[in-house]
């Protein structure tokens, strides 16, 4: 498809829709801002946008198709602003947020104008931030919902997913309300879990040293999305509030299930408990839902001399295995340091994890 779409926000989401729509439609022009000059600035740097604009007001003029990636809070105020200024009569105006009720109900001042909004929200992304971080393959296989008003042309909903057809996502058209529920219960809920286990540790931690050196396995695996932006949590708590307070009071009755089961030492309801969670958890979808690890990163345990880093990334060059990341964590004390290294793929992980260990002593491993 040929046309000029602008992104809005050139985050993790915004640079991977922008990556995608390239990847597909190689004669569209994508214009990119962000109030963050730098994310600006790397993503043209990176090939992610072709040019970046210097207000909203510049890039929306001429735009076929206008992409808001930002927070949930700041999207709404952008879809006031682009209620006031002028616009394409034929322009396609679609989000990523989180959130789809509120951001709806504010597009009303841009479709009382003529002008189509679908919202969109593609369920795939990661607790990492900003276009550094984008990818072109994040969306593969993942869920895309999106929450046409029913006045909205079958036409046009055709158009936005030819536009999004790069991502390789699923799409599933539902209603605003329905989709906040869903995501509510399986998205934005567990993130307000995760923080509050990690805030459990952490106080502990004042006490007992030993905490932050112990957390490992499966607190790092339920706590993994703990570490997502929390400007991106903040706002989509602000805009979910109803449904997130029904479901902490039901959190809450069913802990104080678990607590009679625990001071009543009924083993067999308390096996029950696990049993069925384990059952409706092994047999959830694998390749749905942001199922897939959305980054491929390996770890390796690396001893602490001079030039360990340059020394693996070495020998993944010689063997022609791009990354996409490198970060040292220095998590245990027997061990000096552990090396994240992110990858585009499996493959590139698989191949990365025996390279390095044909080539050193290093132990590697996929989970952290
Ligand atoms: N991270 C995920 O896993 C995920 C997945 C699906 C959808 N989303 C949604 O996508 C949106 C973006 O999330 P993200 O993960 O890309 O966040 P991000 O922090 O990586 O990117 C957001 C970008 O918006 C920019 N921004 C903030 N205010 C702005 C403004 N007034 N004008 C222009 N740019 C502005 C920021 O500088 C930042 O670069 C959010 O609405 C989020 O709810 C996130
Ligand atoms: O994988 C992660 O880190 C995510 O949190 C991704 C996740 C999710 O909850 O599944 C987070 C928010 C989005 O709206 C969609 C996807």
């Amino acid at each position: 498809m040929k046309g000029r779409v602008f992104v809005i926000g050139l985050g993790l989401i915004g640079g991977s829709l922008a990556l995608c729509m390239k990847g597909q439609h190689k004669d569209c022009y994508i214009i990119g801002y962000d109030i963050n000059d730098e994310q600006g600035k790397l993503a043209k740097m990176l090939g992610v946008v072709d040019c970046v604009a210097s207000s909203i007001e510049e890039g929306a003029m001429d735009a076929d198709l206008i992409l808001i990636t930002t927070p949930v809070q700041v999207t709404e105020r952008i879809l006031n602003l682009l209620a006031v200024i002028p616009l394409k009569e034929t322009v396609l105006v679609s989000d990523a947020g989180s959130t789809k009720a509120e951001i709806v109900k504010h597009a009303e001042k841009l479709t009382a104008k003529g002008i189509t909004f679908i919202g969109g929200h593609p369920m795939a992304g990661s607790h990492k931030s900003g276009v550094s971080a984008a990818r072109q393959l994040l969306f593969e296989n993942a869920f895309y919902l999106l929450t046409p008003e029913k006045h909205i042309a079958e036409e046009k909903i055709n158009l936005l997913k030819e536009w999004l057809k790069g991502t390789k996502a699923k799409f599933i058209v539902t209603t605003p309300e329905e989709h906040d529920y869903l995501t509510g219960v399986i998205s934005h809920f567990p993130h307000i879990i995760a923080a509050s286990l990690v805030h459990q540790a952490e106080k502990t931690s004042h006490d007992q040293s030993l905490v932050t050196r112990l957390a490992a396995g499966g607190f790092r695996d339920i706590t993994r999305i703990a570490s997502s932006s929390p400007t991106m949590w903040r706002d989509i708590l602000l805009q979910n509030k109803e449904i997130l307070l029904q479901l902490l009071s039901d959190w809450q009755q069913e802990m104080k299930e678990v607590a009679a089961m625990l001071k009543e030492q009924d083993g067999e309801r308390i096996y029950q408990y696990f049993e069925k969670a384990k059952k409706f958890r092994d047999e959830l979808p694998q390749k749905q839902m942001g199922a897939i690890p959305a980054f491929y990163d390996l770890f390796v345990d690396v001893p602490d001399y001079p030039g360990v880093v340059s020394e693996i990334t070495g020998y993944l060059a010689k063997e022609e295995i791009s990354i996409t990341n490198i970060q040292i964590r220095e998590t245990r004390e027997d061990i000096i340091g552990v090396l994240v290294i992110s990858f585009q793929t499996e493959h590139d992980r698989l191949r990365a994890k025996e390279c390095i260990e044909y080539y050193t002593s290093f132990e590697t491993s996929i989970a952290p």
